[in-house]
């Protein structure tokens, strides 16, 4: 394996969402295992997390993700990238957990049987093996997410990228699926609001309208961040307003 293959690379990369450019000309590698990704809501955080598996194209410049170019398709990326959406309506297709979690592996060329027990196993694991045959329309929105997140671990993909997903989360299983993802051997990054969960991270990535603001140690990014958003008496609503 080569070092661009363990790097994600944009290259002048812009990204488009119905026909308005979102990221801009945006330049930045991305080699360490565990990278945060932080600006305001509207920032362009999603948009630039989602190219990394193909959900989005990138419409100008190159993007490279484990030895993958972007311009393979969406599939080859997809193939690399495992992604744990923001919304787990939007990822979750069975009807049950355990169908969930067999799916990805049998795509992989795991017999019925075993994708069927390494799904269990895995739900053993985080104590929800009662979920496996539920209904997954009945689930909480927490155990929607933890299936979610659990059904791309199980794939082991080289990298994974997390948009948000803690959110429905309770203060116990965040804590157990943070440890989770600090023992993963693959690169992680991370979207996120809550600052803390990304101080131990090796790098922290600050988007700020569709371009890198800043890019480098959290204890420097996170720092400069807060500053930047916090200071002064004319906070307002401008991130969540650009439309
Ligand atoms: N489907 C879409 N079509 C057109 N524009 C979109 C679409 N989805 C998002 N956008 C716009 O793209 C911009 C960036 O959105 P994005 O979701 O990437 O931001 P974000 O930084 O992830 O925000 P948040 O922190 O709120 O999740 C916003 O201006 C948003 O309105």
């Amino acid at each position: 394996m080569n070092e661009t293959s363990k790097t994600i690379s944009f290259d002048h990369v812009s990204i488009e969402r119905s026909g308005t450019t979102i990221i801009r000309d945006l330049t930045v590698q991305l080699p360490d295992q565990r990278v945060g990704i932080i600006g305001r809501n509207g920032s362009g955080k999603s948009t630039l997390v989602r190219s990394l598996n193909g959900l989005l194209p990138v419409s100008a410049g190159s993007l490279h993700v484990h030895g993958v170019s972007a311009e393979e398709g969406a599939k080859k990326l997809a193939r690399v990238t495992g992604f744990v959406f923001q919304n787990p309506d939007h990822q979750l297709i069975f009807p049950t957990a355990l169908e969930e979690l067999s799916f990805g592996l049998r795509q992989l060329g795991v017999g019925k049987a075993d994708a069927k027990a390494q799904g269990l196993a895995l739900l053993q694991d985080h104590g929800i093996a009662p979920l496996a045959e539920r209904p997954v329309h009945e689930l909480s929105e927490g155990q929607k997410q933890l299936i979610c997140i659990l059904a791309v671990l199980i794939m082991e993909p080289k990298l994974v990228v997390l948009d948000e997903p803690f959110s429905s989360l309770d203060l116990r299983t965040r804590a157990a699926l943070r440890r989770k993802l600090e023992k993963l051997d693959q690169q992680v990054i991370f979207v996120s609001h809550e600052l803390d969960a990304l101080s131990d991270y090796d790098k922290v990535l600050w988007i700020e309208d569709g371009a890198v603001k800043q890019f480098g140690a959290p204890s420097d990014v996170l720092a400069a961040y807060q500053e930047h958003e916090l200071s002064g008496a004319d906070l307002h609503f401008e991130g969540a307003a650009r439309a």
